[in-house]
């Protein structure tokens, strides 16, 4: 029988320990150096990443039961770390603010900033054009600024003013607040007038951010992502175009003027293409949360009659019927002030919220935790913390007041708006905006549910980052 060469017995050799060193470089578990946190080690090659589910604050919060505040996991070939109470958020967002102050290389992040994670704001890596760029965008935002407030002022009305008809449309019967479209559109409305002048009609975790490989097979999600970007770029590329050439420099009318004078006087070295993220990123970074929030609003208001008329005696008296009342007034509700931070809390419509990436190798709770180490947030879990809120699941806005009755901001429970050098751009913005569309619906309706009912029937969220209440219906009965 003729016997096979020797070089080719030697290559299967090769071949074979090639193959196994391959696999043990995927399989292998990562490796946490030092004194690293406890966590599960999960799976070979895809870690803990199928027991996040949809929800994964649950089992996050079923593994801070028993692995303590701060635990480990790793997701694809990517080492978290999840932030489970205030104090060591607190930690890493404010006493490290300069450490936690990255947001991770994840290909979701990649496509919503055009392919390229320096542009844009929002999913930007830390440097500093990101800071001198969300610098500007603070001041465009920053209702406390009188420019921007006079801005705010001559928009928010007509778009709050379009709202209140809509919902006087639906004639006192049952509907849904969610099919009313205005709900969205008056928040989305409001920042594109302050970007550019103009409203527009109009992101998350993926599953490639913890697999990059699966990106050589894009999915559904990615291809709408990626459409969803290039519509926006479309959109925003005619408008910049479009404001270049009816540019005066002496009198910028909007957030897009005031970027391109940086960009002609040298200013800011902005590139169109960076415009064109940061438009992008501020058009959608508030539109989804923000009309979450009022959707559970009105939701948990129709549950809680009480507060809905405390809420109404404190606007009939601050403002009456005679008129719609502004963001002046607002100021001077604080039981309404209160009851939108409870909404925010109990609504909790971003339970993670926030992804970071530590700039280099650090400690969290005495814990090691190296370079580019993403941190995940259990918000649904620090804001239920039965030491900051005691029966945490009640709705009641006085916990945000003091004896006085003065608002008490839960920002030293619970950082809603994230903190920090990556703190909420649009914070100011949302709540006023918040703020004063409750204001003007409850001057005008009170919430009911249908005749006849004495609950929801549906009681409960949707999936995925930014959580809406599942479609529910009221009636607005017209005071
Ligand atoms: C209720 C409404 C909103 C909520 C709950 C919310 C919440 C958040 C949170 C939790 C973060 C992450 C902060 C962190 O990493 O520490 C964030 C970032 C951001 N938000 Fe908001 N936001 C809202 C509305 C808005 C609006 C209206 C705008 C602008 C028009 C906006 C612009 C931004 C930007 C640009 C960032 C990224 C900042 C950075 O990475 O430097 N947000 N927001």
């Amino acid at each position: 029988m003729e016997t096979l060469p020797s070089w080719f017995a030697s290559m299967h050799l090769v071949i074979a320990a090639l193959v196994l060193f391959v696999g043990y470089l995927l399989l292998r578990p990562n490796r946490w150096r030092g004194n690293p946190p406890p966590g599960p080690s999960g799976w070979p090659v895809v870690g803990s990443m199928f027991e996040l589910g949809n929800r994964p604050e649950i089992f996050f919060t079923k593994t801070s039961e028993r692995y303590g505040d701060v635990f480990r996991l790793n997701l694809g070939r990517k080492r978290v770390v999840v932030a489970n109470s205030y104090e060591t958020l607190a930690e890493a967002i404010v006493e490290k603010a300069r450490v936690f102050a990255d947001r991770p290389q994840l290909l979701s992040f990649k496509l919503q900033e055009g392919g390229d994670q320096t542009l844009g704001v929002q999913f930007t890596r830390a440097s500093e054009m990101q800071r001198k760029k969300i610098k500007l965008v603070r001041a465009a935002f920053n209702p406390a600024i009188p420019d921007v407030a006079e801005r705010f002022d001559a928009v928010l009305p007509i778009e709050v003013a379009s709202l209140v008809q809509d919902v006087a449309r639906e004639d006192g019967g049952p509907f849904d607040p969610h099919d009313v479209i205005e709900f969205c559109s008056a928040m989305s409305n409001v920042t594109g007038m302050l970007l550019y002048s103009k409203t527009l009609e109009l992101g998350s975790c993926l599953l490639i951010d913890w697999l990059p490989w699966l990106s050589w097979f894009p999915s559904a999600d990615v291809r709408e992502l990626q459409a969803l970007v290039r519509t926006m770029t479309g959109w925003h590329t005619d408008l910049i175009e479009e404001h270049r050439q009816t540019l005066n420099e002496s009198s910028p009318r909007d957030f897009l003027d005031q970027l391109l004078i940086q960009q002609q006087t040298g200013k800011l070295m902005v590139s169109d293409a960076d415009i064109c993220r940061i438009l992008d990123d501020l058009q959608s970074a508030g539109f989804n949360t923000a009309t979450a929030n009022i959707l559970w609003g009105i939701q948990l208001l129709v549950q809680n009659p009480d507060v809905q008329k405390k809420l109404q005696a404190e606007i009939d008296e601050v403002v009456g019927s005679g008129r719609a009342p502004t963001t002046k007034d607002c100021r001077n509700m604080p039981y309404l002030e209160a009851t939108l931070w409870e909404i925010q809390r109990v609504g909790m419509p971003v339970p993670v919220p926030g992804v970071r990436a530590a700039l280099r190798d650090t400690t969290l709770s005495g814990y090691d935790v190296p370079k580019g180490t993403i941190m995940l947030v259990n918000q649904a879990k620090i804001a239920t913390d039965l030491a900051n809120f005691p029966q945490p699941h009640r709705f009641d806005p006085s916990r945000h007041l003091d004896e006085n009755g003065s608002v008490v901001t839960p920002e030293k429970k619970l950082m809603l708006f994230g903190n920090g050098l990556r703190i909420c751009a649009g914070r100011h913005l949302a709540r006023d905006q918040m703020v004063i569309v409750m204001a003007n619906l409850l001057q005008r309706f009170t919430f009911r549910l249908p005749d006849g009912a004495t609950a929801f029937d549906n009681v409960g969220s949707t999936d995925g980052l930014v959580r809406f209440p599942l479609p529910y219906k009221i009636r607005a009965i017209p005071r």
